[in-house]
């Protein structure tokens, strides 16, 4: 990201389709996170843990049907979730993130999608892609805990809406504004849900104050 110009904090904040967790909880478990002394283990229950609690923020706009139960008393009306919902963990990353994401909604659609960035170029390569054929979703989640660059994050929601998915939502645990500035303007449609806002990129694409890689922090391979 060398002589790249990089816009600030305060630049972002006012995108439109950007959400950006406010709660307590998850500020508490993101210092957790972030620090170096956590262990894998911890970092990747941790992972887990704010992927639910960013899909309750997340899945607050979704479709409900009404559905007829009795409970112990009385019939009553109440609701089901509307038409099918996916999630794409962006491997390897996302796992843990969508680990979090199945514990809130369980009947979901698992789309696991291979995405590697070149740490040379930091373009994203696509190395596996396990989306089904038959596409039937009210909205899928692509979920990655960084937003780096937004090379991947782009790449990943362009090949959700070659599938032919209509609605699809961003998340992810640490954005720089580089990359959500990128995400926004490629795909304006979209919502980008978010746990934290950093500074910057470094030179090497990694965010700042950020977390490391994500993807060795939870899966041991320093
Ligand atoms: O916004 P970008 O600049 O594209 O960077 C973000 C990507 O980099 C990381 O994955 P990585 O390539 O390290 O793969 P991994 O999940 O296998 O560690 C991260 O999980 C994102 O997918
Ligand atoms: O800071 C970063 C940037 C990209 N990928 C990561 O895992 N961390
Ligand atoms: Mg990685």
């Amino acid at each position: 990201m060398q002589g790249i110009p990089q816009p600030g904090r305060t630049e972002v904040l006012q995108l439109p389709r950007v959400h950006i967790s406010r709660h307590p909880v998850m500020a508490h478990k993101m210092t957790l996170l972030r620090n170096k002394e956590t262990p894998t283990s911890q970092f990747y229950r941790l992972v887990k843990e704010i992927g639910s609690l960013i899909a309750y923020e997340a899945t607050a706009g979704l479709a409900l049907r009404e559905k007829t139960i009795e409970t112990p008393l009385e019939q009553m009306q109440g609701y089901k979730l509307a038409g099918g919902i996916g999630i794409t963990p962006i491997l390897r990353a996302g796992l843990g993130l969508a680990e979090g994401f199945r514990e809130v909604l369980h009947d979901v659609q698992i789309w696991h999608l291979g995405l590697r960035r070149d740490e040379r170029t930091l373009q994203a390569l696509e190395y596996y892609n396990r989306l089904p054929h038959k596409v039937d979703l009210q909205i899928c989640y692509a979920v990655d805990p960084m937003l780096a660059t937004g090379g991947s994050a782009i790449d990943a929601v362009n090949i959700l809406k070659a599938k032919g998915i209509k609605r699809i939502s961003f998340v992810c645990i640490i954005a720089a504004p580089y990359g959500l500035l990128k995400l926004s303007e490629a795909h304006p449609d979209i919502d980008i849900y978010i746990a934290a806002l950093d500074e910057r990129l470094n030179d090497q694409g990694y965010i700042v104050p950020g977390l490391g890689d994500a993807g060795d922090r939870q899966f041991g391979t320093f």
